[in-house]
């Protein structure tokens, strides 16, 4: 077994009374797809934000790669390739998806865009942006406005974006939220092929997608994780079908 790529142990996070993340232990591994599922309210977002380093939590630690990262800010993770998958990636509806791409591919690099330079100066630049244009399946839109793409184009749009910010590990909250039966479809294909390039930590209500897609499962109830295991051993696990899969299990 290679080493977590992500360690979070014995995280505690309270509002209050109110104990949204309790004792939370979770590993996350190089090529896998970890899906976190649980109620409304059980605490998924308020982990991915600790993990992120958007709130701090109240005990435990959050290593990557071997290195506790609890001193770095947001902005730090960000930079070692702990980002929100959608955070960083903010579309501009007015430019094409190439453009979008290649403001991102420049994020990355650290540059500030130059709207003005003609971008068949910019050869390498344009190359880079139309392989995870590709990549995300959406190199025949490339000349697009994002305002004109299909919903589901503009999530696959977000996801070049992503790839272009070279991720280590991909943390999504619901990315087949409003999604259309064949835009899942699609987004479930692409998250299956994905996991070679990061592994994923996975937020989903879509039942079908996690079952289709995930390594391991981890269920979250009221802040704490009461099972961890393959789709088959969640399945058949009786207090997760009592406390949230019920017939969806069968
Ligand atoms: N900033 C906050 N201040 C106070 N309470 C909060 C805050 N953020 C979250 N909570 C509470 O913490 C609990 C966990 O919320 P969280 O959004 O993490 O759940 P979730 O599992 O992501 O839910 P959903 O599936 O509906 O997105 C909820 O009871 C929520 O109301």
């Amino acid at each position: 077994m290679p080493d977590p790529i992500l360690k979070i142990t014995g995280l505690e996070k309270s509002f209050g009374a109110l104990k949204a993340t309790s004792g939370v232990t979770l590993d996350l591994f190089p090529g896998e797809i970890h899906a976190l599922i649980g109620p409304n309210g059980a605490g998924k977002s308020t982990l991915i934000k600790q993990i992120v380093g958007e709130i701090p939590q109240d005990a435990g630690t959050i290593a990557f790669e071997g290195q506790a990262i609890d001193h770095l800010d947001a902005a730090d993770r960000a930079r070692i390739g702990l980002a929100r998958t959608f955070q960083v990636s903010q579309i501009a509806p007015e430019l094409s998806a190439l453009k979008n791409v290649m403001l991102a591919v420049e994020a990355r690099q650290g540059r500030v865009f130059r709207f003005f330079r003609p971008v068949s100066r910019d050869l390498a630049l344009t190359d880079a942006a139309m392989a995870f244009l590709y990549d995300a399946g959406l190199g025949e839109r490339a000349t697009m406005r994002a305002a004109d793409l299909s919903h589901g184009e503009r999530r696959q749009l977000e996801f070049a974006m992503a790839l272009a910010m070279k991720p280590r590990v991909f943390l999504m909250d619901e990315p087949m939220a409003g999604l259309s039966p064949d835009g899942s479809k699609r987004m479930t294909a692409f998250l299956s092929d994905l996991r070679r390039t990061a592994p994923i930590l996975l937020v989903e209500h879509d039942m079908e997608a996690v079952f289709a897609l995930a390594d391991r499962i981890s269920v979250l109830v009221y802040g704490r994780v009461i099972a961890t295991g393959t789709v088959a051993e969640i399945r058949a696990n009786p207090d997760v079908r009592t406390a949230y899969l019920g017939d969806e299990a069968a």
